[in-house]
C-alpha cells in the first residue's frame, strides 16, 4: 500500500535528509517512526503526503507514484491521506463541527449526509457533545481529537501523524493513542512519528527507526530503543 524504492531527499540548501530508503507498509498496519532529532522522520512522513518531493526514487501509494504525480492530482491524493500534526492546526474562527465539515469534500452530498458523516467522526473521537464549541474553548487533547476527526472525515486509507502527542500531557497522550488505535482497527493504515518512549514500548507495533536518513531498524512489535 505504501512502497518506497531507493528514496533520497536532499533539501535545496544541500542537507541530505533521506539517504536511500526502501520500505513497504501494508494496508492496515500501524507503524511508529522513531529516531534521534534531525534523523529524517518528518521528511520521511512529509514525502508520504507529498508535502516534500523525493529528489530520487519512487513512492507508491495505492498504486500511484507520488514522485511522478502532477501538481493538479495532489488534492485528490490528499483526500486519501489524512494528516495530524503536533500543533493541531485547527481554524480558530470555526466551531468544532465547522472545522471537520470544512475538510469534507462535498461532492454532490446532501446536507443531511454531510451532517451524518461529521457527527459520526466526532463520535469516534468522543466529541459529539462539543460540536458547537470553538477551539479556544477546548483542552489540548480535545483539540487534537478534533484534528483527528478532520483528518479521517474523508475516509482516507492512510492516517499520518507527526508527533501527535508532542504537546500533550501523559494521560491525554494515552487517550489520543487509544483513538488512533481504534481508527487503525477500523482498517486505516496509521504511520506515526514519535519521541514517546512509553507509548512505543507499551502499545507494541511495528517500529521503523530512522538514523542519518537511513532505516536503522525495522521490527514488528519493536521497541523505542533510545533514551528519549
Ligand atoms: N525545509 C528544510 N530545508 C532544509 N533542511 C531541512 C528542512 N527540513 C528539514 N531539514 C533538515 O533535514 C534533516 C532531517 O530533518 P527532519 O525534520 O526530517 O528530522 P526529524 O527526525 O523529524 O527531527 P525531529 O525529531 O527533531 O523533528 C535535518 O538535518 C534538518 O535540519
Amino acid at each position: 500500500m505504501i512502497t518506497m524504492n531507493e528514496v533520497w531527499k536532499t533539501y535545496p540548501n544541500g542537507v541530505m535528509a533521506i539517504n536511500g530508503i526502501d520500505i513497504t507498509i501494508d494496508k492496515g498496519e500501524f507503524v511508529y517512526v522513531v529516531g534521534p532529532s534531525g534523523a529524517g522522520k518528518s521528511t520521511f512522513i512529509k514525502m508520504i503526503y507529498r508535502e516534500e518531493k523525493p529528489t530520487r526514487g519512487d513512492i507508491i501509494i495505492d498504486g500511484k507514484n507520488l514522485a511522478k504525480m502532477k501538481e493538479r492530482h495532489i488534492p485528490l491524493l490528499r483526500r486519501r491521506i489524512g494528516v495530524v500534526f503536533q500543533d493541531f492546526k485547527l481554524l480558530p474562527n470555526l466551531s468544532v463541527y465547522e472545522n471537520v465539515a470544512f475538510a469534507l469534500e462535498v461532492i454532490e452530498e446532501s446536507p443531511s449526509n454531510i451532517r451524518k458523516r461529521v457527527m459520526d467522526v466526532l463520535d469516534i473521537v468522543h466529541l459529539k457533545n462539543k460540536a458547537r464549541f470553538y477551539p479556544h474553548e477546548l483542552s489540548g487533547g480535545e483539540q487534537q481529537r478534533v484534528a483527528i476527526a478532520r483528518a479521517i472525515v474523508n475516509n482516507p486509507s492512510v492516517l499520518i501523524a507527526d508527533e501527535p502527542t508532542g504537546n500533550l500531557d501523559p494521560d491525554t497522550s494515552w487517550e489520543i493513542m487509544h483513538i488512533l488505535d481504534d481508527i487503525n482497527q477500523r482498517g486505516t493504515t496509521v504511520v506515526m512519528a514519535t519521541h514517546n518512549k512509553e507509548i512505543v514500548n507499551t502499545i507494541r507495533k511495528r517500529v521503523i527507526a530512522i538514523e542519518g536518513g537511513r532505516i536503522a531498524r525495522d521490527e514488528m512489535r519493536g521497541e523505542y530503543g533510545y533514551e528519549r
